[in-house]
């Protein structure tokens, strides 16, 4: 089992408060303002940082790969909240043109936004949450290399550890003196867990008589500075990375979760705040890809179902409605808390921005599109398909 055994310093101050931005009115994909009166109820009620649920989209810059494969950016950022994806098409005649998808969110980052950008909008109002006994939940959702561990687990700027610095900071302030905080970290692979923490030992969770899911034997370990739970990062993301075959293989094929537990100083079995980042596994490995190969079959349809039972649970979140179906997947079984009672969520949409990943984007754009805002009528019927299905 790991033992840190750290001595760090104080907590590094909190990050600089969000710069004020003024409400933006509601424009269309193109940058046109909307009326209120043609802007849909689902749109209008949402865009609040307050939000229970928020959906965010990230792209990322071009790689120099794709810049020197001369791929072209077919991803643009219209506005705060919109997203135009110029899918190139090529007719029967063969004739070359660009269907365009347009989508909204409560939130689009473009390329030249920085970790602390998507943090100040997105991870940031959620950590005073847990504080008053509130389940955050942070997630990342996209095909591989669209930058989810970029945004949710990068070393040193991952919005874990960019929460992290808040997170000590309030622990520091005298109303919080009774909390200590208390890090796990572990994967879902194949729908079993595993322990990041303590050499991949196998995991199981359960629910207590207060039906609150537990995973019993999870190694946790309290920290109280930023380069402590950095280490213990570090460490858990090595089991991760060479459990499998390669590195970037293996965490396109599991989930990974980081949970930062605050509990009471004198009685660590009570929960009193929890949030949680998670690095999801690459949505396109869930797709059909006629994959032969049983084990990537397996994989594939082990991730499929989670990636859909994820959407399902927040479907639910977001229209309050009274069943929510967590145990469909390992997935959603193990974050039930994070869909129940005082939790809010928020899950960041990652997106590749060249031509030869457009498929993957628009998959990725209608995973995540919670107002059906794409009209294209490809998008409409993959959406209601989705929705009766
Ligand atoms: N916003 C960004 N700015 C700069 N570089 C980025 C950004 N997002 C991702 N990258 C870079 O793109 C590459 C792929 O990103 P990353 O590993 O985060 O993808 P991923 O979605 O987690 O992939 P996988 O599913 O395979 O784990 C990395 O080299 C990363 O540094």
């Amino acid at each position: 089992m790991f033992k840190p055994g750290i001595n760090g310093s104080a907590p590094e101050l909190a990050t600089s408060p969000p710069p004020k931005r003024a409400a933006a009115p509601l424009l269309d994909p193109y940058g046109v303002p909307i009326a209120s009166s043609q802007v849909p109820k689902q749109v209008r009620a949402s865009g609040s940082l307050s939000d229970r649920i928020r959906v965010c989209v990230r792209k990322r810059p071009m790689s120099q790969k794709e810049v020197r494969r001369k791929e072209t950016d077919i991803t643009n950022v219209a506005n705060r909240r919109s997203i135009v994806v110029n899918e190139p098409k090529v007719k029967v005649d063969l004739t070359r043109y660009i269907e365009q998808h347009s989508f909204v969110f409560d939130e689009v980052f473009d390329e030249a936004a920085n970790n602390e950008d998507v943090y100040r909008r997105t991870a940031q109002p959620l950590v005073e949450s847990i504080f008053t006994g509130g389940k955050a939940t942070c997630f990342a959702y996209g095909q591989t290399g669209s930058g989810k561990t970029y945004t949710m687990l990068a070393e040193q700027t991952g919005l874990y550890v960019l929460a992290a610095k808040d997170i000590f900071t309030l622990l520091e302030l005298p109303q919080y003196s009774h909390l200590f905080a208390w890090v796990s970290f572990y994967e879902i692979y194949q729908g079993q867990l595993y322990d990041l923490l303590n050499h991949r030992k196998k995991l199981f969770a359960r629910e207590d008589g207060k039906q609150q899911v537990c995973i019993a034997g999870l190694a946790e370990f309290d920290v109280d500075n930023v380069e402590k739970l950095m280490q213990i990062f570090e460490y858990g993301n090595q089991a991760r990375s060479t459990g499998q075959t390669g590195a970037n293989e293996d965490s396109s094929r599991s989930h990974a979760i980081l949970q930062i537990c605050l509990k009471h100083r004198r009685n660590p079995k009570k929960v009193e705040g929890k949030f949680s980042f998670i690095d999801l596994a690459g949505s396109e490995r869930g797709a059909d890809r006629g994959e032969t190969d049983r084990q990537t079959r397996m994989e594939g349809s082990e991730i499929n179902k989670s990636l859909l039972a994820l959407k399902e649970c927040i479907r639910a979140l977001d229209q309050d409605s009274k069943h929510t179906p967590f145990r469909q997947s390992k997935l959603t079984q193990v974050l039930k808390d994070s869909f129940i009672g005082n939790s809010r969520t928020c899950m960041i949409a990652t997106v590749s921005p060249n031509s030869g990943n457009s498929e993957h984007t628009l998959n990725t754009l209608r995973y995540a599109d919670r107002y059906v805002s794409c009209r294209c009528s490809i998008c409409k019927l993959i959406l209601k398909n989705f929705e009766n299905s």
